[in-house]
């Protein structure tokens, strides 16, 4: 089995699906794409705007818009936002040639990572905390039973992160290297 043309990341707000997409982009040498940045590029307006204008259902519909042209990248790591598997029709997209990767954890440390930003609409709330709980509550069953891997981030560097996966992703590329050695000699 050979890497996939794309690695998908998902998981809650605060997860580190932006950080960490990037700096495992670098390392593979694959190109990086943050769907959530992509759609702002494409509306030439942020999300808390798209929020108040267009309402969640007006962004869910951009999501689904950008991760359908998504699904046909090729060497790419995409970072989704945290409500991309909210709607079924998604899935189908996010699973298509991917390997998909679930950046689990704590609603605690969601909360740290994401009490300073003021550009997630669905925290602007009196009570985030519990916003995250609901959230986790019925969207973990969902990032969990589309996952390839799962991988704990809570208290870990990104870097370590990122080393962890390229750990778990490495046997992939030998089982690739090996096939293409026994190829070589088959045909010699
Ligand atoms: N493993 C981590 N440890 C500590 N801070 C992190 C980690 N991953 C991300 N962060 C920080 O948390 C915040 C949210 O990360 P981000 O990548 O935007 O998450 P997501 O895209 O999943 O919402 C950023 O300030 C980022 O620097
Ligand atoms: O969880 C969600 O529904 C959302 C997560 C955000 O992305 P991150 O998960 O990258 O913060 C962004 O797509 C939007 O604010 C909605
Ligand atoms: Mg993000």
């Amino acid at each position: 089995m050979s890497l996939p043309e794309r690695i998908v990341l998902v998981g809650p707000m605060g997860a580190g699906k932006s950080t960490i997409g990037r700096l495992l982009a670098r390392e593979l040498g694959y190109h990086f794409i943050d769907s959530d940045r992509l759609i702002e590029e494409r509306c030439g307006a942020d999300i808390p705007w798209i929020f108040d204008v267009e309402g969640e259902d007006g962004f869910r519909t951009r999501e689904s818009n950008i991760l359908e042209e998504l699904s046909h990248e090729k060497g790419a790591v995409i970072a989704t936002g945290g409500g991309a598997v909210m709607r079924q029709a998604n899935h189908e997209c996010l699973r298509r040639n991917a390997l998909i990767v679930y950046l689990k954890t704590s609603v605690e440390q969601q909360y740290d990572r994401t009490r300073r930003d003021r550009n997630r609409p669905l925290l602007q709330h009196d009570d985030p905390k519990s916003i995250l709980d609901d959230l986790f509550a019925h969207r973990d069953p969902l990032y969990s039973q589309l996952a390839d891997i799962v991988m704990m981030t809570d208290r870990k560097s990104p870097r370590l992160v990122v080393r962890q996966l390229m750990n778990r992703l490495k046997p992939r590329t030998h089982r690739k290297r090996r096939h293409l050695r026994k190829e070589g000699q088959n045909h010699a």
